[in-house]
């Protein structure tokens, strides 16, 4: 770790520095969001160039204020020493840490040893923090013996069972180690996930990444409900990030639940979800909005008049997506989704390569997502337009507490 002084933060650029942080926010045109966090991870921070705080109960980057951009990247271990890989998730920890509250990594992008490579790549020198989080997750692979771990994968991190209709790509789906960046720009959430790459070179590869662009869900009801890709209000009856009752009944691992390790973390289901989107793009909108049983333009439920109206789920057509998510028709199954639309160019056939990159945190996926995906996969009426590409599941531990802390001490840690 470099000395701070010498080097310019992100902030400090900008003329954010230090004890004159709100004054020069103003200054700078910018907005200082009102740092009220409990240390529960879950207080939401609506100003887009803010700070979200690293350290906390539960990782930021679930309950937290959805942001408008995504770069998730998968990782698979390279290095077999146990040792090497918790040295890397101490030094992903501090750099994620500092990038997260808009600092650069270790001495900076320059300044430093003019013979060595910088220590930052530098794209997000001047960019505001951007509520950026960083939130890490373990996939069932990094169980499987190599790291004397095999004892500690908990039992709800199972391999997800192949769905109908799943054409999934290996080579996008799977990985031991995760990282999801969300940031209000694409750059801070790019620079991030670049410079744990580069800190990993060696011990870590990046297996898949994906790119996400316009939130199709938010934890934040009172803001406007996002539009997916296929033009419908998405996120409407999501878990918000305020509604304790419903993150501790269906979002965060409780102590009974076990293992130690877990409690306080999730699990998070990723599926990369094409879209068909020409076909849909021809498709009458009566059509469409008998697909959803929600309106297109106020995405409100059959029946009903307002967006935020309860939906009566006998108005809507049986095989409605919305009718078969819903918590009555699987058995109160709930997750909070945090998924992103994402597009790829064209697939070399003239047809958008694009569609929903969803992300779902829950309490258990054997609860949630499993009945829920089995159902859609088997009757929801949007599988004509839609296809699931590539899939993972990760088990996402508990905030990092204090500076002593990092991602995985209580899984490396003996007999947690
Ligand atoms: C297994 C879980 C789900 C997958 C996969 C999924 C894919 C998917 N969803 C949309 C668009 C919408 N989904 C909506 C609601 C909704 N979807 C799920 C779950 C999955 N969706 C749930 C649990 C819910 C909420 C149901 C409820 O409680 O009413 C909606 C309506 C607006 C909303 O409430 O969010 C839309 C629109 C797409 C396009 C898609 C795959 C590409
Ligand atoms: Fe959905």
């Amino acid at each position: 770790m470099g000395d701070k002084a010498e080097v310019p933060s992100r902030r400090s650029v900008l003329g954010w520095g230090g004890a004159g942080l709100a004054l020069g926010a103003a200054a700078a045109g910018g907005t200082v969001a009102a740092l009220g966090d409990d240390g529960d991870g879950t207080t939401p921070v609506a100003e887009s160039g803010a700070a979200v705080p690293f350290h906390g109960k539960h990782q930021a980057g679930i309950a937290t204020a959805v942001q408008d951009r995504l770069h998730f990247a998968a990782f698979d271990v390279k290095t077999k020493d146990r040792a090497e890989l918790i040295e890397l998730l101490k030094e992903w920890t501090e750099a994620a840490a500092l990038m997260t509250q808009g600092h650069p990594v270790g001495q900076g992008a320059y300044g430093g040893i003019v013979e060595a490579p910088p220590d930052d790549t530098g794209e997000a020198l001047g960019l505001k923090p951007s509520r950026l989080t960083l939130t890490v997750g373990f996939g069932p692979s990094l169980f499987d013996g190599r790291f004397g771990l095999e004892g500690k994968r908990p039992k709800a991190l199972v391999d997800l069972p192949k769905f109908p209709g799943d054409n999934l790509d290996p080579a996008r789906s799977g990985g031991d180690l995760c990282v999801q960046a969300c940031a209000d720009d694409p750059q801070v959430a790019v620079h991030a996930i670049r410079n744990l790459a580069r800190i990993g070179f060696g011990k870590v590869a990046i297996r898949w990444s994906q790119l996400g662009f316009g939130k199709t869900s938010s934890t934040t009801p009172d803001a406007q409900t996002p539009r997916n890709m296929m033009g419908f209000k998405d996120g409407t009856r999501n878990i918000a990030g305020t509604d304790t009752e419903n993150l501790r009944k269906h979002v965060w691992v409780s102590e009974k639940d076990g293992p130690d390790w877990m409690a306080g973390g999730s699990y998070l289901v990723a599926r990369r979800i094409r879209m068909n989107i020409e076909t849909w793009d021809r498709t009458s909108l009566k059509e469409q909005e008998d697909i959803f049983g929600r309106t297109k333009g106020e995405g409100a439920p059959f029946g009903k008049k307002r967006e935020h109206d309860e939906p009566n789920l006998k108005a809507m057509p049986e095989v409605a997506h919305v009718r078969l998510a819903h918590p009555d028709t699987n058995g109160g199954a709930m997750m909070l989704r945090r998924g992103y639309s994402f597009t790829d160019g064209t697939d070399g056939l003239g047809r958008l390569d694009a569609g929903l990159f969803f992300l779902a945190y829950q309490r258990d996926v054997r609860d949630s997502f499993i009945p829920v995906q089995l159902n859609l996969a088997r009757r929801d009426v949007l599988n004509e337009y839609i296809q699931h590409v590539g899939s993972a599941v990760f088990a996402v531990p508990p905030g990092v507490r204090t500076d002593s802390d990092w991602w995985g001490k209580a899984l490396f840690s003996e007999g947690a």
